[in-house]
């Protein structure tokens, strides 16, 4: 035999530990809110109902089962009010975890939207698809993301209606003419389909989905419940009444309310459209584009991914639209002009320029496609509220010095070589004059401008999205760091600062320094591969002999077949240093990781952590890396980010 108490002991309150345990570095205030939200509903909706029908003795409690009750109702069972729901939100968070946006939106392939004040249609025709510019209107439509429902409240209203029938059946009351012979047996499907439909009704009205994340997880914990139930009953925790059941065993209910509370509100509000696509648009790219990207959208807390998204795909489409642009151009603009109009839209976009304005500047660049103008869109829309400008500056001086180097785009890295050995002949050319990086100061300064400048934003993101501090307004979270432009400048003067934000400038410092050795990473591994297009990052000081320097830039054609994998080169004298450099940088500033907000603390560590994978590979290999970098499994890279996130490295 099994007390009630034991069963929570053994089986219910363990897996909430160990679900607690996995989910807890990402747990965030909105989880504490489902569950606390959850529980209490819970507790009011069942305590009454739970009361009546131990009442009526739908089932009992053996002697020595329980240690007491309030009313009818044992302590235990009240606990398991808040149990429950606390067991089922931790699956459902868990399942639903990769999702960027909780609820089912159609996909942009099955949407268009009209010209004007767009509106979003459902199915358009494959000319319309193909026309659709989702972003570039200068009005939006809006989607309502749980929209009011009819057809399910309706059927769930009809559940109740037939649970109404059992439950007069069972009390062997004659209102109504239907009689289904079941008599006393009906009473517990019934009273279980009037306690728990009405909630379905009220939750589907509200908008409530029932997704993937949301069927797999209830069947999950419905399938755990039921097998606790089993062993309760087989070890006679509690009995049921043979009476009062149809005769086969149906759990004792399970308040779907858990589940479905979380993505329902009373009063969802309408959101831009163009949004809502742009951020499904910018995950497919960073899908493709972006590993350090996979890693961060999985570690970050919840309510960090949106902006890390926006400010990712931002950087994605930025460094792709600088490095494929043509030097001179008829047909497109040079890759100056394009720099000047991101700095424009940046500049307006952070001064509150309206879309239409911003549509403006960036319509200058032709022939965007519908990926880079909602990544500029949702980047616009949301940043400013959350970053100061400074990093994302800093960022275009990081691309100013790209522009620098010869210019030969990524897609033409196959026949970049023989230009640049045909130029290389001549004797008036001096490959050195297209190499900015000359010292090591050089080199740390531009990691400090492209990977520092997004750990800085990184920061400011954490610090906006998940923490507000007293006195600032909620819709600019950035107001509250009004000292994050000046250290940025370098105007910032610590006597003005408290201690906290003492605290946080030097947590900026280390995060700059982490971004710096990740950088450092980074060009480590692409030694070979940035070579194919005369980007040389490895500091000129660092080649011994303008030979040294030429063997990289144009390394010697391997004697390999067609087809065949080309060997790996020896970069060890260069990679290798780096190497260092970025991990002495690395623990210098991983502690500061801690004084970031904690939902933020396990992504900021596996993102390092699965970075310097890289670097362990690289020594693998005795710094001997080819055009693809080094391979470091997905799985290597995924576990390295676990251990760090669960801090276990
Ligand atoms: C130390 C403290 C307080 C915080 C750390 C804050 C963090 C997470 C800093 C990292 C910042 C960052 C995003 C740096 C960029 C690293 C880098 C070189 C990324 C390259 O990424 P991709 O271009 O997407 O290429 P991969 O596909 O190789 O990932």
């Amino acid at each position: 035999m099994l007390t009630y108490l034991q069963v929570h002991l053994l089986f219910v309150i363990p897996p909430i530990l160990g679900l607690g345990f996995l989910y807890w570095p990402v747990l965030g205030r909105r989880d504490v809110f489902k569950m606390i939200w959850a529980c209490a509903l819970a507790t009011i909706w069942t305590t009454p109902w739970d009361n009546f029908i131990l009442s009526q003795a739908g089932w009992s409690y053996p002697e020595g089962s329980i240690v007491g009750k309030i009313y009818y109702v044992p302590l235990e069972e009240h606990l398991f009010f808040i149990l429950q729901p606390i067991f089922l939100t931790l699956v459902h968070s868990i399942v639903a975890h990769s999702q960027l946006i909780p609820f089912r939106i159609p996909r942009l392939s099955d949407v268009s939207f009209r010209q004007g004040p767009a509106q979003v249609q459902a199915g358009s025709s494959t000319s319309e698809k193909s026309k659709a510019v989702p972003v570039s209107e200068h009005e939006h439509g809006k989607v309502q993301t749980l929209p009011r429902g009819v057809g399910m409240p309706a059927f769930w209203m009809g559940v109740t209606a037939l649970g109404g029938v059992l439950v007069h059946e069972s009390h062997g009351l004659e209102v109504l003419p239907i009689h289904l012979g079941l008599g006393k047996h009906a009473f517990y499907l019934g009273w279980i389909l009037i306690w728990i439909s009405p909630v379905c009704a009220f939750l589907t009205y509200l908008g409530a989905q029932f997704g993937r994340a949301e069927v797999i997880s209830l069947a999950a914990g419905t399938a755990w419940l039921w097998l606790v139930d089993t062993i309760a009953l087989r070890n006679e925790a509690w009995t049921i009444s043979k009476e009062t059941t149809l005769g086969f065993d149906v759990w004792r209910g399970l308040p779907i309310e858990s589940n479905l509370l979380p993505a329902s509100g009373f009063n969802p509000p309408l959101i831009d459209a163009g949004l809502l696509y742009g951020l499904q648009l910018a995950e497919d790219t960073l899908k493709k584009g972006s590993k350090s990207f996979e890693v961060a959208k999985l570690a970050f807390g919840r309510e960090m991914r949106i902006g890390l998204v926006a400010v990712y795909a931002w950087c994605r489409v930025t460094d792709d639209l600088i490095d494929n642009a043509p030097t001179i151009s008829d047909e497109g603009l040079e890759k100056g002009a394009i720099l000047d109009v991101i700095r424009s839209h940046l500049t307006a976009a952070f001064s509150g320029a309206e879309p239409v304005a911003l549509h403006r500047i960036l319509s200058t660049i032709p022939g965007l496609t519908p990926e880079v103008t909602s990544a500029f869109h949702i980047f616009a829309t949301l940043v400013p509220r959350l970053s100061p400008v400074e990093p994302f500056l800093e960022l275009c001086k990081g691309y100013e010095t790209d522009l620098k180097f010869l210019s030969i785009p990524e897609t033409e890295a196959a026949t970049g070589q023989e230009t640049l050995r045909a130029r290389m002949a001549d004797k008036a050319f001096n490959v050195e004059e297209h190499l900015p990086i000359r010292t090591n100061e050089d080199l740390l300064q531009y990691a400090d401008d492209v990977a520092g400048s997004i750990a800085a934003a990184i920061c400011y993101l954490a610090w906006s999205v998940l923490s507000y501090p007293s006195g600032g307004d909620a819709r600019r979270p950035v107001e509250n760091l009004p000292w994050a432009a000046d250290l940025h400048r370098n105007t910032l003067s610590p006597s003005s600062l408290s201690q906290a934000e003492k605290v946080r400038v030097e947590t900026v410092r280390s995060a700059r320094t982490m971004g710096r050795a990740l950088q450092l990473v980074n060009i480590a591994r692409d030694v070979a591969k940035d070579a194919m297009i005369a980007r040389v990052y490895v500091p000129r000081s660092s080649f011994a002999s303008t030979a040294a320097l030429h063997s990289v830039l144009l390394p010697s054609s391997p004697a390999s077949s067609p087809g065949e994998p080309k060997p790996k080169t020896d970069y060890s004298s260069y990679n290798l240093p780096l190497l260092e450099q970025a991990d002495e940088m690395r623990y210098s500033s991983a502690g500061a990781i801690a004084d970031l907000p904690p939902t933020a603390r396990g992504g900021a560590r596996a993102m390092a952590a699965s970075y310097f994978e890289i670097g362990s590979a690289i020594r693998r290999e005795g710094g001997k890396v080819d055009e693809r970098g080094v391979k470091v499994e997905k799985k290597k890279r995924l576990k390295a980010a676990a251990k760090a996130m669960w801090g276990f490295s």
